[in-house]
């Protein structure tokens, strides 16, 4: 009876990771498996699949679900007899370096299973697995293991990487909008240190880079029991060599470009491959782009009610949750409002320097990621949403390229020079250009000697074009994000570090970092709604309300409010995690008149005071208004609201309302341990279309006390 079982063991949720113990079955007697010296760290595992192979390439799945801590039944999908019995029950029992699984069934017809000499490799090693529910990937995991399962010769690979060894490890369980700065915070409050973290927002984990296999384990420890969201961090170790590394992600792209290239035939031309990228609704009238995003606001919300309706099922239900409606909808939704420009509305644009179809020196977007295999650079010609005067920029940045003897930075080999160009060009006419440049080791003599004639470049073409240049800066990066970056320096080649936009009467000085809403007509409509929301929040009778601006930007909001109030506002007071944003918010302040203002630098979760100082104001009225990046605010901002008994009112402008929805959930669902205070209810909401052509839209939502909830709580 011998057979090669592959064993994928996922510890409990709230302990380590989970890995694939690939093993050879010896006899029915005992399971047993050895650990290496990742598995000290491991508990009883509570769920395992056991694959048995079948054949060269073929594979069946059993699960083996876990009975508490003491015992497992077996339950073949898969059955044969001649492996396992229908149903076992199976004791584990682990000492610090090995586990054996020993069958306790009381049927005792067949004797309990041995796996001895197991190597360990860790689950995620060779595969994209992050669903240990996903089959597929299961099964992909076991193709890339085939070569080696003879247990005789099973070593733990991730012990044999040789040269170039990368200590990675994978955290898992991790949500998707967490941000890099969310994980390191997390893995430097943990007692971890500052790590290297790496994600995509669209991975549900993340990797972690160390410098050894000790500091290693010691993060495993520390990370043991740790959670984010409410979600128990899973880690497994993820080790692997630069030549591994290159050839997976190699592997990947290729089979990437050819997914995206066979997916919709070959009909589309490249640039509309591209605007089907940058502009997915293009294709469709603009009447109907915003049906769009009217249908997939209101369904949002209806999700949201659906979710306090749940919450609320055998406690107090709010009114807005308890009356029948037929839309479903939580509050009166408007409709949405169009953007006042169709066509080139971006205000900044980052385009790739890289190479075209035909191999040549390009300044534009990227067909497809780079990771997707497709990293042809196109220029931004027919990209709708781009202004005339970026075109131009990037059309004159290429000349300047083409004729550099500094060649574009490839991604894959990591040689060469001109890497981003990124353009903010402002509806008062304003220019910024950042250029970014890969040093490659170059002195400092030859560096400077490129940015004068960059500087020399630009400045004539802005005379001959009439291009209101006003910033021209170089950041000189040899990491590895294809984006500007935050960390690096900027210098100044021509002009001021600083440019200016205008909106709703208000003028406002904008630095390279901070964020400036995209496009600057549609951004006044939605101001100039939330001025209307707010003018009809106030109390004529009452003194002027204080309005606190959260993640306030260089201060657009909270001054265009108190401008279109007249002034009629007690304070306003801002809060902002970007530096320079802040620097920026006090002299706007200052620059539109506006003396009642405070500006707080930080996490707007860590610097509640704000909100405090207000919690047993009688006074007049608090508004809160938040405009947060698209994964929207920490549960902490939530929870002060709510306990901030000053505040009545409260607007929120979302760029993501699937992704702001559990905070809208938080600050309505009924009073619990976590969430104190009296909750909101939604008033009414409405979408303001800043992206023509794209799928996003911004959604502003108005919030009230809900007055009734202590009376009615039963
Ligand atoms: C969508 S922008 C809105 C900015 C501004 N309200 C406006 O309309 O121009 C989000 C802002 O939140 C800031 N931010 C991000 N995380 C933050 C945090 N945890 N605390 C405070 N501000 C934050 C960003 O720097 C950015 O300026």
């Amino acid at each position: 009876m011998f057979t090669t079982l592959f064993l994928v063991f996922s510890t409990s949720s709230h302990r380590i990771g989970t890995r694939v113990l690939r093993g050879l079955c010896v006899n029915k007697t005992k399971l047993l498996v050895q650990k290496n010296i990742i598995v000290k760290s491991y508990v009883v595992p509570t769920y395992i699949k056991l694959y048995e192979k079948k054949g060269e390439r073929s594979y069946s799945m059993s699960s083996l679900n876990v009975n508490e801590k003491i015992g497992i039944d077996i339950k073949l999908e898969n059955e044969n007899e001649d492996i396992l019995p229908t149903t076992k029950k199976l004791k584990i029992e682990k000492s610090d370096d090995t586990v054996i699984i020993e069958n306790c069934s009381d049927t005792g017809s067949v004797d309990p299973i041995i796996i001895k000499d197991i190597s360990m490799i860790d689950e995620t090693s060779n595969n994209n697995n992050d669903n240990n529910n996903n089959n597929n990937n299961d099964n992909d995991n076991l193709e890339e293991n085939t070569d080696n399962n003879d247990a005789s010769t099973s070593t733990n690979v991730k012990d044999d990487l040789g040269e170039g060894i990368q200590y990675r490890l994978r955290m898992k369980n991790v949500p998707k909008f967490a941000s890099v700065k969310m994980i390191k915070d997390l893995l430097a409050k943990n007692g971890c240190g500052s790590l290297n973290v790496k994600k995509s927002p669209k991975w549900n984990y993340c990797f972690v880079q160390l410098k050894s296999r000790e500091q290693q384990l010691e993060v495993i420890e520390k990370l043991k029991d740790v959670t984010l969201k409410n979600k128990a961090i899973i880690v497994t170790v993820d080790n692997i060599t630069e030549k591994e590394r290159q050839l997976l992600f190699d592997n990947k792209r290729e089979a990437n470009k050819e997914r995206l290239l066979n997916e919709q035939g070959e009909q589309r031309s490249p640039e509309e491959l591209l605007a089907d990228q940058t502009t997915p609704l293009h294709r469709l009238p603009y009447s109907e782009q915003l049906k769009f995003k009217d249908d997939g606001i209101k369904k949002s919300l209806s999700t949201f009610r659906n979710k306090i309706k749940e919450l609320t099922k055998d406690r107090y239900r709010p009114n807005w949750v308890a009356e029948e409606v037929e839309s479903n909808l939580p509050c009166e939704v408007r409709t949405i409002i169009s953007s006042p420009i169709l066509e080139g509305y971006r205000n900044k644009c980052e385009f790739t320097i890289g190479k075209n179809l035909n191999g040549e020196k390009t300044v534009g977007f990227l067909l497809g990621a780079y990771k997707d295999g497709l990293n042809a650079v196109l220029e931004p010609e027919k990209s709708l949403n781009v202004s005339e005067v970026a075109k131009k920029i990037a059309t004159a940045m290429q000349t300047y390229v083409r004729k550099s003897e500094y060649d574009v930075y490839d991604r894959k080999t990591k040689q060469g020079n001109w890497r981003l160009t990124s353009v903010r060009s402002q509806a008062c006419g304003d220019i910024m250009i950042i250029v970014q440049f890969h040093p490659q080791g170059l002195t400092e003599d030859q560096i400077n000697k490129e940015k004068l004639s960059l500087a020399e470049y630009f400045e004539s073409l802005a005379k001959e074009e009439r291009i209101n240049l006003k910033s021209l800066l170089v950041q000189v990066y040899d990491g590895v994000s294809d984006c500007i970056s935050d960390k690096y320096p900027y210098e100044v080649i021509y002009g001021d570090s600083f440019i200016h936009e205008e909106m709703m009467g208000c003028r406002f000085r904008i630095s390279p970092r901070a964020f400036f809403q995209t496009n600057t007509l549609a951004a006044q409509v939605l101001y100039e709604k939330c001025s209307e929301y707010i003018k009809d929040l106030c109390n004529p009778d009452k003194p002027p309300p204080v309005l606190i601006d959260m993640c306030c930007g260089t201060g657009t909001i909270g001054i265009c409010l108190s401008k279109a109030l007249g002034n009629k506002i007690e304070k306003v007071i801002g809060i902002e995690i970007c530096e320079e944003a802040v620097e920026d918010a006090k002299i706007n302040a200052t620059l539109n008149e506006i003396k009642n203002s405070e500006y707080i630098l930080g996490p707007v979760e860590k610097n509640l005071r704000a909100l405090n100082n207000y919690n047993n104001s009688t006074a007049g009225t608090v508004i809160a208004i938040v405009d947060p990046p698209r994964a929207g605010v920490h549960k902490n901002v939530i929870k002060a609201l709510r306990n901030c008994q000053a505040i009545d009112y409260f607007l929120y402008i979302s760029c993501d309302y699937n992704l702001a929805t559990q905070n809208f959930i938080d600050l309505c669902r009924p009073s619990t341990n976590a969430f104190t205070g009296i909750p909101f209810k939604p008033v009414r909401a409405v979408g303001v279309d800043l992206f023509p052509h794209a799928k996003q839209v911004e959604l502003l939502i108005e919030f009230h006390r809900d007055e009734n909830y202590s009376t009615n709580e039963s």
